[in-house]
């Protein structure tokens, strides 16, 4: 993957990221400096759209597990990512970042309905788009909804902002010897069962040929560095990729 070449990119912030140094919700300093390092690699000449998990505030597994309805608590989870959403495009244009919210449920008198045309023509325009509400449907998760809003973009690349900083042979919150991949297929992703990212998600990233770039947002300055090719992360592509690297 030849990150000086790409035009458009699709990140994914994980919504637990957006907690800072909290257990719950959102911490406006952590958005700022997000919002900074967004702000950053967009004048670098980059195209970029956003989608942010719900993690810090609802999740619908958990509310399923507490007795909810899965399909309800699965809409909550949506609800709270569009909360994410709108507190990110705050940061955002704080600093000067034009920015359009899309939420996949439509609720006219908060942001826009995600209309794939339209987005297109906010990014061309130089506004970052955050798409909120995940896909509209309960039953998937944020990481699906990324890899499909970045295949619907034709972003050259999805990256995934997180509190890890890549791809382990296991997951190293639980595994304390798992070591990390610099790069490795989506295939060996599905094959080894390797949770850092929904199946789903990676699936469609495979079959639309969009390399997967996971990092830790949570180190001050990593998104830039990785898009500069230099901060630590895993790069998942498909095998022929791999091979002509
Ligand atoms: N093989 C693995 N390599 C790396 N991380 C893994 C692996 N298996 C499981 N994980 C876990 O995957 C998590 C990454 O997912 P993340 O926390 O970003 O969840 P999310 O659902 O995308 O976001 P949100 O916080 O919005 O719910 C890490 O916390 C890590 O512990
Ligand atoms: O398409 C989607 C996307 C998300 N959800 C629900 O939202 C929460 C929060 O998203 P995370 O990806 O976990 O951050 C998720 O747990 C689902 O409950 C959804 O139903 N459909």
């Amino acid at each position: 993957m030849t990150l000086s070449r790409m035009k458009r990119i699709l990140l994914k912030l994980s919504g637990e990221v957006l907690m800072g140094p909290g257990q719950y919700g959102i911490d406006p300093e952590t958005c700022d400096r997000v919002a900074q390092e967004v702000k950053q690699a967009k004048d670098s000449g980059l195209e970029i759209c956003m989608v942010v998990g719900g993690g810090n505030i609802f999740r619908g597994l958990a509310g399923a597990a507490q007795g909810f309805d899965r399909a309800s608590a699965d809409y909550m989870g949506m609800l709270a990512t569009v909360m994410n959403a709108l507190a990110m495009q705050n940061a955002l244009e704080k600093i000067g970042v034009q920015t359009r919210v899309q939420s996949a449920i439509p609720m006219a008198s908060v942001c826009e309905p995600y209309i794939r045309r339209r987005a297109e023509r906010h990014m061309e325009k130089g506004r970052v788009v955050l798409f909120a509400a995940g896909t509209g449907l309960p039953f998937f998760t944020t990481d699906t909804t990324a890899a499909l809003r970045a295949a619907e973009m034709n972003c050259d690349a999805l990256f995934k902002g997180t509190s890890v900083d890549g791809v382990y042979d296991a997951d190293p919150k639980k595994v304390p010897t798992a070591e990390r991949y610099e790069t490795l297929s989506f295939d060996r992703v599905l094959a080894d069962n390797l949770r850092v990212m929904d199946a789903s998600a990676v699936a469609l990233c495979r079959d639309n040929n969009i390399p997967i770039v996971v990092f830790n947002i949570r180190e001050v300055g990593n998104l830039v560095a990785v898009l500069n090719g230099e901060g630590v992360s895993t790069i998942v592509q498909n095998q022929a990729e791999l091979t002509n690297a």
